[in-house]
Order: C-alpha cells, then sequence, then structure tokens
C-alpha cells in the first residue's frame, strides 16, 4: 500500500486531508463540497428508483458510487446531469442551483459526465467525437452540427485542445479512425477525452471499467488519478471493486434508492449494510441491527460470527 507520504501525490493527500474528519455516515458533511443534493426523488409508476435524502460530494476527491443492480445509481447519475428530470428535489454544484437544467447546460457549468459511445457516435471518426465534445455535451442530436460549414472560428481551438487531449489519452494513431474500431478500454478512454473537452470542474465517470481489457486497466486507472491531480473532482460508478478500492478517496453506497452507507474503501466493504444489501438479504427498506446482520450473512456464508 502507498502509505509512504514521500510517495503519495500531492492530491491524494489533499484529499485525504479534506475528508479525515467526515463522519462515516448516510448523509455526511463534506468540508468543501462542490455538489450538494437535497431530497432527490425520481419514480417509474410505482417505482421509486432514486430516493436520496441529502449527498455531498468533496471538491478535489475521487468518490464512488457503488450498490447493487437497480439501486437507483445511474439515474441518479442522469438525474444529476440533466439527462433525466426528478419528480422533486434540489442541488447546488459550485453553489449553483442546477436541477431542472438541461445536459448541455449542466456541462457548461463544469460538470461533465461520459455516455457511452452510441451507434451514431460510432460512425463518427475519433478526432470528431472530440469536437463534438468541445461543443457542450448536446448528445446524439448534436452531431448534426457537424455538416461542413457549421465550425467558425472556434474550430481551430476545439481542434487544437481535442488533439493535445488525444496524444495524452495516447489516441492521436488512431485520430481518423471511426471510433466504432476501438476496442473497449479504448473506447473509455475516448469518453473521458472527450469529456474533458469542456474543460469541466467535475468528471462523472459510467462504469469506466466495464468492458475494458486487463492491459488497460491500469492506463485507465492512471488516467482517472490524473484527473485529480488535475485539481478536478470525479465521481464515478463502478461494479468492479478492485477499481474502487484502488482509487477512491470516498465512497457513497446506494441501496433501493437511498443512500444507504458512506465513508473510505475500508470501513464502507466492512460495513454491515453494505454486505447486506449486496447479498440481498433483505428488501423490506427497514433498518437492522449491523450485529444480527452480520450474523446472519456468517451464516449464509457457512461461517458463524466468532470465526
Ligand atoms: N426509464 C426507466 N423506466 C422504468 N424503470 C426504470 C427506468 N430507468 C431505471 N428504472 C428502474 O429504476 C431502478 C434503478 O435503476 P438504475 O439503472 O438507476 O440502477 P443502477 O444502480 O444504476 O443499476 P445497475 O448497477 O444495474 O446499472 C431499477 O429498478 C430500474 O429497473
Amino acid at each position: 500500500m502507498a502509505d509512504d507520504t514521500t510517495t503519495v501525490p500531492p492530491g491524494v493527500l489533499k484529499a485525504r486531508e479534506a475528508l479525515k474528519d467526515v463522519p462515516h455516515e448516510p448523509g455526511a458533511k463534506k468540508q468543501d463540497p462542490i455538489l450538494v443534493a437535497d431530497s432527490v426523488v425520481r419514480r417509474f409508476g410505482g417505482l421509486t428508483a432514486v430516493n436520496v435524502g441529502h449527498v455531498e460530494i468533496q471538491r478535489g476527491a475521487i468518490t464512488a458510487l457503488i450498490g447493487p443492480n437497480g439501486a437507483g445509481k445511474t439515474t441518479f447519475f442522469n438525474l444529476l446531469t440533466g439527462f433525466d428530470r426528478p419528480d422533486e428535489g434540489k442541488w447546488e454544484f459550485n453553489g449553483k442551483s442546477l436541477a431542472g437544467v438541461a445536459a448541455h447546460k449542466v456541462a457548461r457549468q463544469g460538470m461533465v459526465r461520459t455516455f457511452q459511445l452510441t451507434k451514431a457516435l460510432s460512425r463518427l471518426s475519433v478526432i470528431d467525437n472530440m469536437r463534438l465534445g468541445g461543443t457542450g455535451q448536446k448528445g446524439e442530436k448534436f452531431w448534426a452540427s457537424l455538416i461542413p460549414g457549421i465550425w467558425s472560428g472556434q474550430e481551430k481551438e476545439i481542434t487544437e485542445r481535442a488533439d493535445e487531449l488525444l496524444a495524452r489519452f495516447k489516441l492521436d494513431a488512431k485520430r481518423e479512425d471511426f471510433a466504432g474500431s476501438l476496442s473497449g478500454g479504448q473506447r473509455k478512454l475516448l469518453e473521458m477525452a472527450r469529456a474533458l473537452m469542456v474543460q469541466p470542474d467535475m468528471v462523472m465517470l459510467d462504469e469506466p471499467m466495464a468492458g475494458v481489457n486487463p492491459a488497460l486497466t491500469q492506463s485507465l486507472l492512471g488516467h482517472v488519478k490524473s484527473l485529480r491531480e488535475d485539481g478536478m473532482t470525479v465521481l464515478f460508478v463502478e461494479h468492479d471493486m478492485d477499481m474502487v478500492r484502488d482509487i477512491s478517496d470516498w465512497v457513497i453506497v446506494m441501496g433501493q434508492g437511498q443512500v444507504i452507507a458512506e465513508g473510505t474503501p475500508d470501513t464502507v466493504m466492512a460495513d454491515p449494510r453494505v454486505i447486506d444489501a449486496y447479498l440481498g438479504a433483505h428488501h423490506d427498506g427497514t433498518q437492522h441491527d449491523p450485529e444480527a446482520v452480520a450474523e446472519e450473512v456468517a451464516e449464509e456464508e457457512g461461517t458463524t460470527a466468532d470465526d
């Protein structure tokens, strides 16, 4: 473990310092939150997919949002970034209300998310995907803007930034290739590079490790860590617990639409409420006595709590 402070990068030390006194409990207040959300509810018919009472994201840190399938992570991401609208709730980013603000305007405010390469984007070259990111993330519809003539004086600046980022993410050799021809890992790199086109304060990554070949894993992790070193805040949804442990300063756990636990990776992953949510031992939404749950989990695993 890299606990030798001489080798720990400044961004990591800063994030650790900011989070060291934060209580490990759902909705915990942060020293300097970049994002604060309150009472955010999203229902689909009779199903309440998201019901987040209060959550704060520490500026300059890497925060993982984890939880079992269907916990509401992606829906919460979609709400925060303007890709979906809540039934209730408000949130502030950099002190400004963003509830109900459209996705491209959210990106212009400095909060940007990666979104997976769709069919339409796959048929564009790597460099055009990058340029598209620079126009402020209007999603797929906006690819119409690639029609020649639309690019104005901004084009040169956007292209220069795109080329810089492609070089940084080692995708420059793929500049003219169709994005659809990239490997899973290269696509993830492109998604991240494209998100950086708007020079965001906060980057939201949706399952950055999904479909990534182990050969590219370290490179991808390195890029995520470098965002923190560049002063950005990262919030990511991920099922890969090795990645969560490796790069997160803080972990927020969702279960059945709610934030059920928060803390450093080690404490959160040992939290019986989290184990309970992942094992699906209880789905009635009631509070459980952590010791009783731990005992039950141990029994299910064929061990005893005393082992
Ligand atoms: N557009 C939709 N219409 C109806 N139900 C939806 C819709 N989007 C999500 N849901 C439901 O909302 C709940 C939360 O889904 P969501 O995708 O946000 O979970 P998740 O935590 O991201 O899961 P996963 O880890 O599997 O991606 C699920 O029960 C899902 O079926």
